[in-house]
């Protein structure tokens, strides 16, 4: 399988190569070159196991690996798991299930792929005999950096750099970034927004300068953000799995279709339900859910792309992003090469770009898309603990909440994307109870509250001390690097 890039001025590259370059070289994101086909043969994999489902769906991007390499990665990357089947698939009514992809380690979506992901960088090095040290850079709005420190945490030939909002992140987000421990670890808090740090992130991916200074130094680039190919196939797994398994639940028949509502910060969980339907899997209507940062919300509307917005600081702050990353995989799609990297183009410049009317007809055949601001958020939180005595986290309840604007006759799927125990405050609040000051309190509120024990994977995380303490201005990221990396 070869891999291009969405702006068609880079060369075509193995998967190895596009997993340890992350950003392709022109700027663009890498995409298969000819798109991958499933054989859904649903009695056979409504009872495979998640490995099982994971090794066929992730050969097909990666054939340099052999099958039984990838079921060692899966196996292992997915071991601490607290919860066997690795995902859960929760009913909500007769019609809806929640796909809960919160039960890794760091207690969000993201350890899906960036538990997997050090597995298939360390064996791409491997393979591809490089020498070098992967310098993995890393913009969060909360969700991602926890989880790429956990996952890259002392892995050997990586050192793993992360850029999270100093304002936004939750306690919890950040007590988890900032007692990393790893010894290959640098965590910053900027004096920006998310997209701030996305930008840096790209811009310093591609600096020839920088680039040539890394060399001399035997290192290289790499990116743990959802721009990284790695990350967007192992998510197209759980799209799979969770089709497997509502065959096997009797709540779907083999092909019926299924539609899927993800609430959605940097478009790459969704992008994955889009490629896992290119595939062959039997989806239908794919919901975007966004929080009161709703520029996808108006650009599905009208195709005009608006990030020169207010940036909104939210309950569910992994979502507040206005410049969504994997947009440009799905315009790329439609579109092709010339026009995103003319649309790309006008982003950069201009923080605004229209598509044609054709690429806008075609987006709305496949998605739907809505809000969600933090009051209704709190009231979805409340009304579905009251009725369903079910814990949803913010964003999670953004989806929940979004989907009810979208009535349909097929069975639906709502992405659970966190564990409410990550945003206690915002959880117990909404559930009309006092939050403390102490997130640790919060915790132990929650979980009186609600009857759920706290998950092992945080119980002692406040009583560890904070070791990354820097905080800087984003025209000062570069200079960092230069001295932490001793370029
Ligand atoms: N929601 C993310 C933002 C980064 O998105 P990614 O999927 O590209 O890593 C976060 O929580 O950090």
């Amino acid at each position: 399988m070869k891999f291009q890039s969405t702006r068609g001025k880079a060369p075509l590259v193995s998967g190895l190569q596009a997993l340890m370059n992350g950003l392709a070289p022109d700027g663009g994101l890498y995409v298969p070159a000819v798109f991958p086909k499933l054989d859904f043969d649903w009695e056979r994999l409504k009872d495979a196991s998640y490995v099982a489902i994971g090794t066929q769906v992730l050969s097909l991007f990666f054939d340099e690996f052999s099958e039984a390499e990838i079921t060692n990665f899966l196996t292992e990357a997915y071991e601490n798991f607290d919860y066997p089947q690795k995902v859960k698939i929760q009913e909500l009514d007769s019609r809806k299930d929640l796909l809960e992809l919160f039960h890794g380690p760091t207690l969000a979506f993201k350890d899906m792929a960036l538990s997997l992901l050090p597995y298939l960088l360390t064996a791409a090095i491997q393979k591809t005999q490089h020498k070098e040290t992967l310098v993995i850079l890393t913009a969060t709005s909360g969700d991602t950096g926890g989880a790429a420190l956990n996952g890259f945490n002392n892995v050997t030939q990586t050192k793993i750099v992360v850029y999270y909002p100093s304002v936004g992140v939750s306690k919890l987000q950040r007590q988890q970034m900032t007692t990393a421990s790893g010894k290959n670890t640098h965590v910053v808090a900027v004096t920006g927004n998310f997209d701030d740090a996305q930008k840096a992130v790209k811009q310093l991916l591609i600096d020839q300068e920088l680039i040539q200074r890394m060399q001399a130094r035997s290192l290289r680039f790499s990116s743990a953000n959802s721009i990284n190919i790695g990350r967007l196939a192992a998510q197209v797994v759980y799209y799979v799995y969770a089709y497997a398994q509502l065959v096997q639940k009797g709540r779907l028949k083999a092909g019926q279709t299924l539609d899927v509502t993800v609430p959605t910060g940097n478009f790459g969980d969704i992008l994955a339900a889009y490629w896992a339907k290119k595939m062959g899997l039997p989806l239908g209507k794919l919901t975007v859910a966004s929080n009161a940062n709703h520029v996808l919300t108006d650009f599905f509307a009208s195709g005009i792309y608006q990030a020169d917005r207010d940036f909104k600081v939210t309950s569910s702050p992994a979502m507040d992003i206005l410049v969504s990353s994997n947009l440009e995989r799905l315009l790329f799609d439609l579109a092709g090469a010339d026009s995103v990297a003319g649309w790309m183009k006008d982003l950069a410049e201009k923080q605004t770009y229209e598509i044609d009317d054709k690429t806008l007809a075609k987006l709305q055949k496949q998605f739907n898309a809505a809000f969600c601001d933090s009051a209704q958020t709190s009231q979805t939180i409340k009304k579905i603990f009251t009725e369903n005595n079910y814990l949803l986290d913010p964003h999670t309840a953004v989806a929940v909440a979004v989907n009810e604007n979208f009535p349909s006759p097929d069975q639906q799927l709502i992405v659970s994307t966190a564990s409410p125990f990550k945003f206690a405050e915002t959880v117990l609040t909404a559930l009309g109870q006092t939050a403390a000051a102490d997130p640790e309190l919060n915790l132990n509120k929650l979980s009186q509250f609600s009857k759920q024990a706290v998950p092992a994977a945080i119980a002692d995380l406040f009583t560890k001390k904070p070791v990354h303490t820097q905080k800087l201005a984003i025209k000062d990221l570069r200079a960092d690097l230069i001295e932490t990396l001793g370029l």
